[in-house]
Order: C-alpha cells, then sequence, then structure tokens
C-alpha cells in the first residue's frame, strides 16, 4: 500500500509514541528502525522510521535522516513529518533545525511548523514559550537532563541558533481564529521569508486546528500529539482508505525484564513505586561499570526467575549522575549504562524473556539495536504516548514498551505488565 505519510523520529520512544498515536485512528502504523536496506515492501498508510540521532554528531543525524526521507519517498510517500521530543531535547548545534533544513531543501520546500504541544503529558506552548505541566520548559525537570539539558523555554531562541534562516511564530489567538487564519498568517509568514514558523499549542483542539491548516505541507515537524489527528483529516481528504486493518497483537510468555536508563523525575519516581512492590530489582552506576564492566549485572539477570520481572536500572537522581558525569564524561557515562543495559536484554531473551520494558530514549535505542529488531508493530497503549509494540528478535516474538522519560504514570511498570 502506497505510503501517505513517511515520518521520520529522532529517537525510539519517539518513534514509538508517534506510531501509537497515529495507531489510535485504527490505520495500519509500521515502524521501522533505523533506515531500512531493503527497497519499501508490505508498506504501510503511515511508515515511521525510527533513528537515534538526537543526540548525534549534525552531519550523521543530517545524513541519517536524509536517508530516511530518500526510503519514504521510494515509498510512495509525498508528505513527511520529521518527529522530536516534546520538551525540544536538541542543543544549540542541533539536530532539530540542521534536519529540518536538510529535508526542507531535499523536499524543495521553503517553509515548516514546529510545534512540540502534547496537552494529554502537559505539554503546551504559549506564545512561543514550552510549558511541562504548569512550568516553563527551563524551570522544569527538563533542566536537569543528562544528554540535553535544557536551559531556556522559548522556541524561538531555541531554534535560531540551529537553522540559517528566519524563525517566527504564529502564536494562540491566531490558531483560536481557526485553520484558515493560520494558512493566512503562514503565506503572510512567507512572504518575509520566515521559513521556520513555531505555532502555539494548548490543547488537541489547537492541534486539530493546525493539522486542518497544515495537512498539506511536504514537511511538518513537530511531537507526536500533532500528527494524531492526520489520519481522519486524509481519509476526510480521500487520501487514505477509510478501512485499512491494524496489525494483530501476537501472544507473548509473561517472561519480563524491566531495563531502566531513563533519569526523569518521573522514572525516578516509576522506579522507587516499583521497587516499593518488592519485585527483584539490581541498581547499576557508571562508576562501577567503568572499573568492572557488566559481569556481575549479567550474572544477576542469569539468575532471576523472569515470570517476577526484574528490573535492572541506572536511574538516578540528578547528583548522582552529575558525579558520574564529572568523572567520566557525559558521553561515557551515558554510554556505558546504555551498554550494560543492552546486553541484559540479550541475556534475558536468551534465558527466555519475552517482554521487554525499557525506560528512556537513548536506553530504547541502545536495547532495541541489541536485541537485533528492524520492525516494530504497534499494539495497545499502556499510557498516553506508549504503546506496546511487537516484533522478532533472533527467531523469537518479543513484546517491547519503549517508555519515554517523562511518560506514564507511577504505577507505569506494574501498569504495563497488567495492561499485555
Ligand atoms: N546514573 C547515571 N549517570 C549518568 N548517566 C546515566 C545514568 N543513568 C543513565 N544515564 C544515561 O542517561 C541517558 C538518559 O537518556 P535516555 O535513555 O534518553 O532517557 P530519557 O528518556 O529520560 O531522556 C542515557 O544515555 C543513560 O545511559
Ligand atoms: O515527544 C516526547 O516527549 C517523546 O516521544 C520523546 O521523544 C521521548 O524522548 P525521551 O524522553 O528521551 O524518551
Amino acid at each position: 500500500m502506497t505510503t501517505v505519510l513517511g515520518c521520520i523520529a529522532d529517537d525510539f520512544t519517539g518513534a514509538t509514541d508517534l506510531a501509537g498515536l497515529l495507531a489510535r485512528s485504527g490505520v495500519r502504523v509500521s515502524l521501522r528502525i533505523g533506515v531500512p536496506t531493503e527497497p519499501p515492501a508490505d508498506t504501510a498508510p503511515f511508515e515511521v522510521i525510527a533513528l537515534k540521532c538526537r543526540t548525534a554528531p549534525v552531519a550523521e543525524a543530517v545524513a541519517d535522516c536524509r536517508a530516511a526521507l530518500d526510503w519514504l519517498r521510494s515509498a510512495g510517500a509525498e508528505r513527511f513529518f520529521w518527529k522530536y521530543c516534546s520538551t525540544f531535547d536538541s542543543t544549540p548545534q542541533g539536530n532539530i533545525g540542521p534536519v529540518a533544513e536538510a529535508l526542507m531543501a531535499d523536499l524543495g520546500t521553503v517553509q515548516t511548523i514546529y510545534c512540540p504541544a502534547f496537552p494529554e503529558n502537559g505539554r503546551s506552548v504559549y506564545m512561543g514559550n514550552l510549558f511541562v505541566g504548569r512550568q516553563p520548559l527551563a524551570e522544569s525537570p527538563m533542566k536537569d537532563h543528562p544528554l540535553t539539558p535544557m536551559r531556556d523555554s522559548n522556541l524561538m531562541r531555541l531554534l535560531e541558533p540551529q537553522v540559517t534562516k528566519p524563525v517566527g511564530l504564529i502564536d494562540r489567538s491566531c490558531v483560536a481564529e481557526g485553520a484558515k487564519a493560520v494558512q493566512k498568517a503562514l503565506a503572510a509568514l512567507q512572504t518575509e521569508g520566515v521559513a521556520h514558523v513555531v505555532v502555539d499549542a494548548v490543547a488537541n483542539a489547537d492541534l486539530e486546528t493546525i493539522a486542518r491548516a497544515c495537512r498539506d505541507m511536504p514537511l511538518i515537524t513537530g511531537g507526536s500529539a500533532l500528527a494524531m489527528p492526520l489520519p481522519a483529516l486524509y481519509r476526510a481528504d480521500d487520501v487514505l482508505s477509510s478501512d485499512v486493518p491494524s496489525a494483530e497483537v501476537p501472544e507473548t510468555t509473561d517472561k519480563s525484564i524491566l531495563l531502566s536508563g531513563s533519569c526523569s523525575a518521573m522514572t525516578n519516581r516509576q522506579v522507587a513505586r516499583y521497587l516499593e512492590t518488592g519485585a527483584p530489582a539490581l541498581k547499576v552506576d557508571p562508576l562501577s561499570l567503568a572499573d568492572a564492566g557488566p559481569d556481575a549485572a549479567l550474572g544477576w539477570v542469569a539468575e532471576q526467575d523472569l515470570a517476577k520481572a526484574p528490573l535492572v536500572y541506572a536511574t538516578a537522581e540528578p547528583v548522582e549522575v552529575k558525579a558520574a558525569q564529572e568523572k567520566l564524561g557525559q558521553a561515557r557515562a551515558g554510554a556505558l549504562v546504555e551498554k550494560a543495559l543492552a546486553a541484559c536484554a540479550v541475556a534475558a531473551r536468551d534465558a527466555g524473556a519475552r517482554r521487554f520494558v525499557v525506560a528512556g530514549g537513548e536506553t530504547s535505542g541502545a536495547v532495541t539495536q541489541a536485541l537485533g529488531v528492524d520492525r516494530l508493530e504497534i499494539g495497545r497503549e499502556i499510557a498516553p504516548g506508549v504503546p506496546w509494540t511487537f516484533c522478532d528478535s533472533c527467531g523469537h516474538r518479543i513484546a517491547l514498551a519503549l517508555k519515554s522519560g517523562n511518560f506514564g504514570s507511577q504505577q507505569f511498570f506494574t501498569e504495563a505488565l497488567e495492561v499485555l
């Protein structure tokens, strides 16, 4: 089937988030891990390519995204969605802006929009400023993110150093006037040469208006929630047939492993709550991993009764993360943890685990790659933006839940196991 919307996500939890919200419409969504090496086959109307390029060097991120764009174009897509984090995770170098500019150049388009709002998860954009719940982004726990600490809340200021062309804003008062007003404002900004337009949204109704106004743009950029209205709009436009069935959910055994490499405030609470249930758990930390490697953790996993859903976690409070980073450097501390948790995932799979719950975007990328997964089907949502997914790993059918650091309720780990 021809692909209607080709999506590129900058991390793996972001990709499952986007795929899960698109799948709410009942339409089939296919998620590929990395750019497929084979030409498109068995394509879905919504194709999502998950990359691990949020914190990659700019040139590498741009090259990966351009390759993803080429593949999606060869699948027949003419509209594209660049998905980044609802907390706009990036550095002054990128990669949100440089990738958007590269995709715009390849598509021959002169304007795109930026809207990371995800109201169901408390992310809203007002006057170009991003809020996490009631806090401005830079005052939220995102200020202490281990890899992309967000120290400004203003999306225009965050984007400007990342791009070469002018940045503008369509604010909430315009969005409240409806899709035609948004289209008019975009056209006016375009005559002024504004290529990058941040758009305010504080509620799903705003996202619906923006999606309606922008549904035929060659490139839309944003958080997952902005894509949610698109399937219904494409159906109404007759671009998408109305009876595309979603994937069937396979059975898996209850042998499980939980792996947490996210250090977000929410994941810290979720780990604490899971520990209170008395489930078996092991904490790993980058300093011990640097000294002794992952053997102790692998030995622990080998001894576990996987029916009890053991948890291996590196999740720590900001002060502990900072101490490890000061000794090892930010990248090495992160890589040691990611590698160890990925090795635990493989060991657990080889010991019979068929359900994997992973917390953290980078962590999910490392685990999924180590499991040798190349394609995910999307199943039931556990929490907004976190669906169960199903795939093959080394000849076994497995279920994977990839949780964004910030998503899910405090009982997320228990809920995930109950939902399946
Ligand atoms: N105790 C720790 N000290 C330093 N870095 C850590 C620690 N625990 C995890 N990390 C690293 O922090 C990063 C967290 O990023 P990620 O997995 O994307 O989580 P999130 O979804 O919360 O952003 C990963 O690279 C992980 O390996
Ligand atoms: O948009 C979001 O918030 C998520 O989909 C996302 O990108 C998750 O990233 P991490 O918080 O790094 O898991």
